[in-house]
């Protein structure tokens, strides 16, 4: 029988849905271990608040994961500062990211087999005077790695991005050489990895209207990015494109495709939230731990109402699971052929 995978689960921005919906995972028995990162207060607090019969349990390193109906392991965080519903706290930011401090750093150390994070608020963090723009390039820093690529997946199509939370005008200078090289052969080497592709086929997008229409409507695909494209089928790897944006996301192009990488955040991912918003998962590929995400934000609206969909959670949680099993066994097949 193969050990348990168990996972570090951060709750997220307090005011946000985040906390109700670890506590709504608690409701159902579940196959996964996995602890909660977060305030024990926060979450008593949640829970009154909507009624649920779940108790909480203090969890330390060692100690047994409660995997039953209606109870919950948390490893408690100190530091929150406000715990109401819908409300943002710019104290409350500081106890937020060391949450994911807490949760990455027990995946380094091998407590943890892998991370699940809950939203966070990108916003109130900056307003509390720490620059943040996302849980991607805060674990690209904690891990201490170059690079990271973001990837958004459902069980139908798969968006990785070249340039992640950057403002529109900063991107077509960050679509560099070597930021393409480096995230096409990251996204290469984790669909084979974690996804068991032999020889992923991935679609890459131009970065302007009809990929430049012949360098009539911009040249950074005859400049830097067809260029790029066929060094990197040199070193073995099936990429098609560039192609335009908008005719790549349909069915003659997707049907033979294991992913599509896309130049930024906004070209790629509206079209995986219309394909599959609530069912996605958000994937931190490159990190040397496993991270996975909701594919959704902090829902202030709907924050103490109980209506908030585990749906992204689920799938998170099932595909954080899966590719710790697939790390495991990558690992121990490097292991054994050394
Ligand atoms: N992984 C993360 O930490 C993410 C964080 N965010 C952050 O979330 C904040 C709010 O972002 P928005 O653009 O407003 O997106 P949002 O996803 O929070 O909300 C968009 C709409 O979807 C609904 N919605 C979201 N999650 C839902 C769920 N589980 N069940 C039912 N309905 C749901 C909301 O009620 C709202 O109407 C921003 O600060 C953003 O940066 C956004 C995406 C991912
Ligand atoms: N649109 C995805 C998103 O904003 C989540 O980013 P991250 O916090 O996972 O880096």
């Amino acid at each position: 029988m193969t050990a348990p995978v168990t996972l570090a689960l951060t709750a997220g921005e307090p005011g946000g849905i985040g906390p109700e919906l670890c506590l709504q995972l608690a409701t159902e028995p579940r196959s996964q271990q996995v602890v909660v990162v977060a305030s024990m207060a926060l979450l008593e607090d949640r829970k009154a608040l909507l009624g649920l019969d779940v108790t909480l349990h203090a969890w330390q390193p060692e100690a047994r994961v409660q995997t039953v109906a209606g109870q919950l392991s948390v490893l408690d965080v100190a530091g929150i500062a406000d715990t109401t519903a819908g409300r943002l706290d710019r104290g409350n930011s500081q106890y937020v990211l060391d949450t994911l401090t807490i949760a990455a750093r027990g995946c380094l150390d091998g407590t943890f087999d892998g991370m699940v994070t809950a939203p966070v608020h990108k916003g109130v963090i900056n307003e509390a005077g720490i620059a943040f723009s996302g849980h991607t390039e805060f674990l690209q820093e904690l891990c201490g790695v170059e690079r990271v690529v973001m990837m958004l997946a459902t069980e139908e199509l798969r968006v990785a991005l070249v340039t992640t939370h950057l403002p529109l005008k900063d991107v077509p200078a960050a679509i560099t050489a070597g930021r393409i090289t480096q995230v096409a052969r990251i996204l290469n080497q984790d669909l084979k990895t974690f996804f068991g592709i032999a020889r992923p086929r991935i679609l890459v997008a131009g970065l302007n209207p009809h990929a430049g229409e012949g360098g009539h409507l911009g040249r950074e695909e005859i400049e830097v990015i067809e260029p790029t494209l066929d060094s990197l089928r040199r070193e073995g790897m099936d990429l098609t494109g560039p192609l335009p944006a908008d005719t790549l996301f349909t069915p003659h192009w997707l049907d033979d495709a294991d992913a599509v990488l896309a130049m930024y955040h906004d070209q790629g991912l509206p079209v995986l939230k219309f394909q599959g918003f609530g069912r996605a998962v958000n994937i931190t590929l490159g990190l040397p731990i496993v991270r996975t995400s909701v594919d959704h934000g902090t829902a202030l609206d709907l924050a103490g109402t109980g209506k908030a969909d585990a749906g992204s959670l689920h799938t998170a949680i099932r595909v954080g699971e899966q590719m710790a099993r697939y790390r495991r066994e990558h690992q121990s097949a490097r292991g054994a052929g050394q």
